[in-house]
């Protein structure tokens, strides 16, 4: 398939399913790529420096907004998480396309930019199957966990500003639904 290359935005309540979805999409269309973001939280069993996140120290991240490397960034559930400007520019100029998995804040500082990004929202089917979903996954605690679910709240008030609504019930269908979109968009 030739692809035209494309920056998309996917933003989602924590527990919602985008990593999971995200993995399916990535596995599907060899022409898009993820963006690896920077982050100040603690790795999470299982995750690993550079594949799932950039790990580094509050001052290195606030190194890096002080020195205009990063394209965006906002502090989520009380940690800074930013896209690193130079990664995006390189991949958009080849023509390849990128994925950003970036919170609201971070997604709207993209909307407003000259990028024209595909945006899409990940909806959970309730509040309550979220918080479920946040407690069977077992990689946060129980204050991280209400912390999450309190800022849900206001992060899925937001999905009208997304193009594209993905509600992720039965986990084929999301994964269908999703991937019509990037095969749309890149078409
Ligand atoms: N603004 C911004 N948000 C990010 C970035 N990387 C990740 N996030 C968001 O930070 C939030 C927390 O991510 P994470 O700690 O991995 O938890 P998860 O949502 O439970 O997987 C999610 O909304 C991510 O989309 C980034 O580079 N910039
Ligand atoms: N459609 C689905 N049905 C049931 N469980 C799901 C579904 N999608 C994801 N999950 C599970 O929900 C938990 C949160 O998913 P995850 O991809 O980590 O969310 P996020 O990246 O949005 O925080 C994980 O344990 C995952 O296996």
């Amino acid at each position: 398939m030739t692809c035209i290359g494309k920056l998309f935005v996917i933003s989602a309540p924590s527990g919602a399913g985008k990593t999971t979805l995200i993995r399916q999409v990535l596995n599907r269309f060899n022409c898009l790529s993820y963006s690896v973001s920077h982050t100040t939280r603690n790795p999470r069993k299982n995750e690993q420096d550079g594949r799932d996140y950039f790990f580094i120290s509050t001052e290195a991240f606030e190194q890096k907004i002080d020195q205009g490397d990063l394209l965006e960034w906002a502090k989520v559930h009380d940690n800074y998480y930013g896209t690193a400007r130079e990664v995006v520019k390189k991949t958009l100029d080849k023509g390849l396309s990128l994925l950003l998995d970036i919170d609201v804040q971070g997604a709207g500082q993209i909307m407003a930019s000259d990028l024209d990004p595909v945006t899409i929202f990940i909806m959970p089917p309730s509040f309550e199957i979220l918080s479920q979903r946040l407690e069977c996954r077992g990689t946060d605690s129980k204050n991280v966990i209400a912390r999450r679910l309190e800022n849900a709240k206001f992060e899925m008030a937001q999905k009208d500003r997304y193009q594209h609504v993905v509600i992720n019930d039965d986990l084929d269908k999301a994964i269908e639904a999703l991937c019509l979109i990037f095969e749309k968009e890149m078409a």
